[in-house]
């Protein structure tokens, strides 16, 4: 088998209310492999979205190891963590799904390619293609604040993907979405994996990870789960198509 794209090793993390120190991850361990889509559930507060920051190299573990693509990831500087990050790991936070953003959806979804210089014909381009990938195509024209919660998922999803990246980071956000929404989501995932992307994401139950081919459960501080992946086609999602009753909306 290749080497993993991302090993969490023994992963302790903690956080500080006044002068109590509250232990969020203890001894919480995963390998992932490019292809690979893993999700991660738990109770609120378990710590899924700290196990996130940690993987993404936002956040660094007080022990244990991280390593993406063979860097340890934790003694990377914060310059080298975020050209990472702009370069190679998309994340996606529920909380910080797009509201506003002063131009329209095609722009909003090209912005991760403006600070990699690639030129604007060339950046549009990409991001009609997430757009198509992603079944929002009728919201190209859209400001993003006109978006339902379920097209600025998919719009959130489709700038995640324009750069390409090798592993993507998505904190629960099939959990507000209604069941056709969600399977719509999880199968846009789905074929992110198969095109190579490795895919974490936490969700509150297993309705919200469906299709995912490694699920795991964070509780008391570690992950319990396949260590090895199970089939990934068990469920396959159709390819999202145009929301209906979007009339007017034009790509
Ligand atoms: N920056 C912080 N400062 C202090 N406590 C924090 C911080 N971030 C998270 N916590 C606490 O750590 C615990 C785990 O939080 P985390 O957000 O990782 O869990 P979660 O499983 O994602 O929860 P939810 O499902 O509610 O989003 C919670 O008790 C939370 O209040």
């Amino acid at each position: 088998m290749s080497a993993p794209l991302l090993s969490l090793d023994s992963i302790r993390a903690s956080h500080w209310r006044g002068a109590r120190e509250v232990v969020v991850l203890d001894g919480a361990s995963l390998t992932l492999h490019a292809g690979d889509f893993a999700a991660v559930l738990g109770e609120r507060a378990a710590g899924k979205t700290t196990l996130l920051e940690i993987a993404a190299g936002l956040r660094r573990p007080s022990a244990g190891q991280v390593r993406y693509a063979g860097l340890d990831l934790a003694a990377l500087d914060d310059r080298a963590r975020g050209r990472l990050r702009r370069s190679e790991i998309a994340c996606v936070w529920r909380r910080a799904l797009p509201t506003t953003h002063a131009g329209n959806v095609l722009d909003h979804v090209a912005l991760p390619l403006v600070s990699a210089g690639v030129r604007r014909a060339e950046r549009r381009r990409a991001a009609s293609e997430l757009l198509e990938r992603v079944g929002a195509t009728d919201c190209a024209q859209a400001r993003v604040d006109e978006l339902s919660d379920a097209e600025r998922a998919r719009v959130a999803l489709a700038q995640a993907g324009v750069r390409r990246p090798r592993l993507l980071v998505l904190d629960e956000i099939t959990d507000t979405l209604d069941l056709v929404e969600r399977n719509s989501v999880l199968g846009i995932l789905q074929r992110f994996a198969r095109d190579g992307a490795a895919i974490l994401l936490t969700a509150a139950d297993a309705h919200g990870a469906a299709g995912s081919n490694r699920l795991f459960s964070l509780s008391g501080g570690r992950l319990v789960g396949a260590a090895e992946p199970t089939p990934a086609d068990v469920i396959e999602f159709p390819r999202p198509t145009p929301r209906t009753g979007a009339g007017g909306r034009s790509g």
